[in-house]
């Protein structure tokens, strides 16, 4: 990428460098998630994904690089700045709290009030119902909205957490593994749910191991390896085999 990032981009950066005391886990990377896309984020185990990902969400501060977010350079000093601007982290442990409820949960520090006189009340009604109707745009099934999110199974808990992103209206939600703890049909599931993100214009980067679910999912794959970014593909147009090649540096 030359210059400012293209006008698809939503979140982008260019020549980022990080390093950690004698590691350089990131040298002169420079990526861009597109609007209303799947963006992949593959790579070995170091490669530098999750850095990435946390300097793009200011959860890092890059040595050296510029991030872009929705056409402006926009460096994120941390992540409440990148979540107030619109960019959503579904962490790989789950940030969720277990001993409150799925509404709790949904509108933690985002409460809905209501204005008594001097006081504002909690409105649970309100939460309660908008926690229904945002579960159901995302056809999100789980047994109640009162019940307590460690009754939830891993699929369930995962989708909360997209919910509860995409809820406080992300234009961008990324995810760190969202489905590496998870069995076969917790992980259709979460599949599923990302694809109906994508229908609704959200853009997600998502950082995966698991390249056959990278290809079925995402529009664009970029490999990172050893800190740099080593190609960028397009996903209906590359093999599992090219994946892992471009990986491990045999290609
Ligand atoms: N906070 C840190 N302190 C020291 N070294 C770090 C820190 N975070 C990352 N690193 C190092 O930076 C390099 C890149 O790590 P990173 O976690 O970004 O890779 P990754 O591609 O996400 O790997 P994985 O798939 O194993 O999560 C690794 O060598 C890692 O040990």
């Amino acid at each position: 990428m030359s210059g400012e990032p293209s006008s698809e981009a939503i979140l982008a950066c260019k020549g980022l460098s990080k390093h950690f005391g004698g590691v350089r886990a990131l040298s002169d990377v420079s990526f861009e998630a597109r609007r209303g896309e799947v963006t992949a984020v593959i790579g070995d185990n170091g490669a530098g994904k999750s850095t990435l990902i946390r300097c793009l969400v200011g959860v890092n501060v890059p040595d050296d690089g510029e991030i872009f977010f929705d056409g402006r350079r926009h460096p994120f000093a941390n992540p409440d700045e990148a979540r107030k601007a619109g960019i959503e982290t579904v962490h790989q442990n789950l940030s969720l709290i277990d001993e409150l409820t799925v509404v709790q949960n949904l509108f933690l520090n985002r409460e809905i009030v209501r204005r008594v006189g001097p006081l504002a009340l909690l409105d649970r009604p309100a939460m309660k119902r908008e926690a229904r109707a945002m579960l159901s745009r995302l056809s999100i099934n789980v047994p109640s909205v009162s019940a307590r999110v460690r009754r939830l199974s891993g699929g369930q808990r995962q989708a909360i957490s997209i919910c509860r992103a995409v809820g406080s209206g992300a234009k961008v939600v990324v995810m760190d593994e969202p489905t590496a703890a998870l069995g076969v049909q917790e992980t259709a599931n979460v599949e599923a749910l990302i694809r109906r993100l994508r229908e609704q214009a959200v853009s997600v980067v998502l950082v995966s191991h698991n390249f056959d679910q990278v290809r079925r999912l995402s529009d664009r794959i970029w490999v990172m390896r050893a800190g740099r970014v080593v190609a960028t593909v397009q996903s209906a147009e590359t093999t599992g085999n090219e994946l892992v090649a471009l990986v491990t540096g045999a290609a």
